[in-house]
């Protein structure tokens, strides 16, 4: 009976594949006819190009000759890039034509219909679907239903089937693998085995075993803000990846990659999911780390990273200090600041030429409030820019009629006069009139410091902006709504104060300074991005979303996070949810929620619940592997022995391993330890470096979102963690492991295992 079914698969697959191979041959062939055609073209442009120019509708038909060309050339064009990319999308359904087979029984019709999954549509004849894409409407059945009666939203509207069959066809080089008939929503033995491999330096799309929770954020259209929150490994990144390539072709035609971005952890998790679009043939979007964002645009200011970040402590009423400029309130505090300075208080800088005061910061905030009340920030930047250039055009008038231009005129030799006139035009048969123009053109060159300052508004003060904010908080906000004294907020602007004087400026600040700045400036925010994602979501503050629904006003927000990762924010993470939800329309607000988690074995995912608190709602796959170890140790050498061995085993079992560690220093020195051990391993210092293959020794902020198929906590140590308040970073770092995993403490283990049952993990002291 599988035998028999198996033939008539095969056979079945070997009629699709002829028939790819057949596209594939007429689609290169248009691409050669395309490509000739258009070397033809550009052979003959001129010879095709009627060009007439000595009279006026010459010149207009030689215009529209050569338009009709370029038409011709960019038409031609098109049909090759077309053509080779459905060469692309059918060498890759060539390798791999489906993976899915569904049959089932529409309300209404006489027959039971069968249909093919795969990751691009494959047509016959127009209508005549060989195979669908994943991400069609009606093969949203093969993720969501098993066996029976469903609905699934046609374009037509909800339409009722009855799912007779649904079969999972694994198929390698032209032939069938396995075939899997199951009558859940998607059969546990695909994923199982999908769960089961290696690990990889990059991450790979989940598009033929999709669970029917991850199908919901997938295929969400209608909300404004879709929030994700999942527990670890629970597909979050997978399903979020898999959601863009279903957008890009949900709207293909009015929605590009360029429009969709990408907020990301860091470089090093970019690399890891760079190579899923592509697989799935999209391409990619705009992806760029919160610090990126910021970063670029204060070339002159050192944006505090990652790593300080991560390292950097506050004394408690000094953190109070950063969680309020953190929060919404401070988000709106800064606009009603900013509002604030159309009456009174902008600061400017005077505008110096040759060191001397040209315009000083007082005449130019008597210009910038000389605007009426019905001025925004904006245009009064505009027009008090307009003003200044007007005072420099009237100033260069009188320095024309000066003494030191015309010595400059006069010894201007023959080449200096060229090189003018080269730049600026042809010389002028009437003596005064071309004096003026060597004048004007003098005095503006001498000026030009001064024209640019104008035009790009280096006469708005943004760090002296910045600090006047900051010192009058005070009076703006009751700062003992937030526990914070005038006396410990004047020490947080003081240390502001010196960042800035050192050149540098606060993870915290720098969003305030920013959204300032964009205020101040009128900005006007990116109406073109449509789609924005945040992965980590929990390590952002809501300071830093607003300011990026600020930026991209028209984006839908997709937040996928782990409310228990939290590396950064710790206990303000938990009311992060709510405060975003104040942004969007309530009405077009969704929360999912994710609580399996895929990546790692039962026993890791049941002993890493035990780190955090609400971990008991986290359900494990069932996938079997060992207990994970615990090796309590004397001194770091023992450790070190330890870890060799634990390496060894691991690369006996064909899986690599990543030692994480809290901080970039114990990292290094474990890696220079292992080195002098005979060990190789790769430190990752920076999150530009690239993941590579064997032993690495990551510090834990770098190692967010990826994952290892052996993790090796480097001193889980009471000593290194000894309160409560790094259960997430525990919990992060152990949860990157797949398949294995071990925590080495040397001395004492650390309280926050506590609460794993003894029989979940195996002891080893020496
Ligand atoms: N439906 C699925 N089919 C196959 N593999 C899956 C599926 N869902 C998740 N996985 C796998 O589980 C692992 C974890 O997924 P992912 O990294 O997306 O989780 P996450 O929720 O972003 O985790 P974290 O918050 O810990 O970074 C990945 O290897 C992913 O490929």
């Amino acid at each position: 009976m599988e035998n028999s079914i198996k033939k008539s698969e095969q056979k079945h697959l070997d009629f699709v594949e002829s028939k790819i191979e057949m596209a594939e041959v007429d689609a290169a062939k248009k691409i050669k006819k395309a490509k000739g055609d258009q070397s033809e073209i550009q052979k003959n442009f001129f010879n095709d190009v009627r060009l007439k120019t000595s009279t006026y509708s010459g010149q207009m038909e030689t215009g529209v000759s050569v338009r009709q060309q370029q038409q011709l050339l960019s038409e031609r064009e098109n049909r090759w890039k077309n053509a080779a990319r459905d060469l692309g999308t059918l060498k890759r359904l060539d390798q791999n034509p489906y993976f899915a087979r569904i049959d089932f029984h529409e309300e209404g019709e006489k027959h039971t219909e069968t249909i093919y999954i795969g990751l691009a549509s494959f047509t016959d004849n127009p209508d005549d679907y060989l195979v669908y894409d994943w991400r069609a409407p009606i093969s949203s059945i093969y993720y969501d239903s098993g066996i029976g009666q469903m609905t699934y939203d046609s374009p037509a509207g909800p339409q009722k089937v009855d799912v007779k069959l649904k079969r999972q066809i694994e198929i390698k080089d032209g032939k069938i693998e396995t075939i899997f008939d199951t009558d859940e929503a998607l059969g546990d033995n695909l994923l199982l085995e999908n769960l089961s491999h290696q690990s990889d330096t990059k991450m790979k799309s989940i598009v033929t075993t999709i669970q029917k929770e991850q199908n919901q954020i997938i295929r969400d259209t209608d909300s404004d803000l879709l929030f994700v929150q999942g527990a670890a490994g629970s597909g979050k990144t997978a399903a979020v990846l898999q959601r863009i390539a279903y957008l890009l072709y949900r709207y293909r035609g009015n929605l590009n990659s360029g429009q969709v971005i990408l907020f990301s952890p860091n470089q090093l998790f970019n690399d890891y999911i760079n190579e899923v679009l592509p697989e799935l043939g999209e391409q990619n979007m705009v992806q760029m780390t919160y610090y990126q964002y910021t970063n670029r645009r204060v070339p002159h200011l050192s944006v505090e990273t990652v790593g300080e970040r991560f390292t950097e402590t506050h004394e408690k009423h000094q953190q109070k200090v950063v969680d309020f400029k953190n929060s919404l309130d401070f988000f709106k505090l800064v606009g009603k600041y900013a509002h604030h300075l159309n009456k009174e208080n902008f600061q400017f800088k005077d505008i110096k030429f040759e060191q001397n005061v040209f315009i000083s910061k007082e005449e130019i905030s008597e210009i910038y409030y000389r605007f009426n009340q019905n001025y925004n920030l904006r245009n009064r930047l505009e027009a008090t820019k307009e003003e200044l250039s007007k005072i420099l055009n009237r100033h260069i008038g009188s320095e024309m009629r000066k003494k030191w231009v015309e010595e400059t005129i006069e010894g201007l030799d023959q080449q200096q006069l060229q090189a003018i006139y080269a730049k600026f035009g042809e010389s002028m048969d009437n003596p005064d009139k071309e004096y003026n123009f060597l004048a004007k053109k003098i005095v503006q060159n001498a000026f030009r410091n001064v024209k640019k300052a104008i035009t790009r508004g280096r006469f708005v003060s943004i760090n002296r902006q910045f600090v006047n904010l900051l010192r009058n908080v005070p009076r703006i906000a009751d700062l003992s709504k937030y526990g914070i004294s005038e006396q410990e907020w004047n020490d947080g602007v003081e240390k502001s104060i010196d960042r800035l004087k050192n050149g540098k400026i606060s993870d915290a600040d720098i969003s305030i300074y920013l959204y300032l700045y964009d205020l101040i400036s009128g900005k006007r925010p990116d109406v073109h991005m449509r789609y924005l994602f945040v992965d980590e979501v929990q390590d952002y503050t809501p300071f830093q979303l607003a300011y990026l629904k600020f930026n991209f006003p028209r984006a839908k927000f997709t937040l996928l996070g782990d409310l228990n990762q939290a590396i950064f924010t710790h206990e303000s993470s938990q009311s992060l949810l709510k405060e975003m939800e104040t942004m969007f329309d309530p009405e077009k607000t969704r929360v999912i929620e994710l609580n399996k988690s895929y990546r790692s074995t039962e026993q890791i995912t049941d002993f890493t619940k035990h780190l955090i608190p609400d971990g008991s709602k986290i359900q494990s796959f069932a996938r079997t592997g060992e207990l994970p170890k615990i090796n309590v140790v004397g001194d770091v050498d023992s450790g070190i022995d330890s870890l060799k061995e634990t390496i060894q085993t691991n690369d006996q079992a064909n899986d690599t391993t990543a030692i994480i560690a809290k901080s970039l220093d114990e990292c290094k020195r474990v890696h220079e330890k292992l080195e002098q051990k005979g060990i190789k391993s790769t430190l990752i210092q920076t999150e530009n470096q690239r993941l590579v293959k064997g032993v690495i020794v990551v510090p834990a902020y770098l190692a967010k979102g990826l994952e290892f198929d052996a993790v090796v906590m480097w001193n889980g140590s009471k000593q290194e963690y000894p309160t409560e308040r790094d259960d997430q970073l525990v919990y992060t770092i152990c949860s990157r492991a797949m398949h294995r995993l071990d925590v080495i403490s040397i001395g004492e283990l650390s309280p926050l295992f506590n609460d794993v049952p003894k029989d979940e993990y195996q002891l080893v002291t020496k």
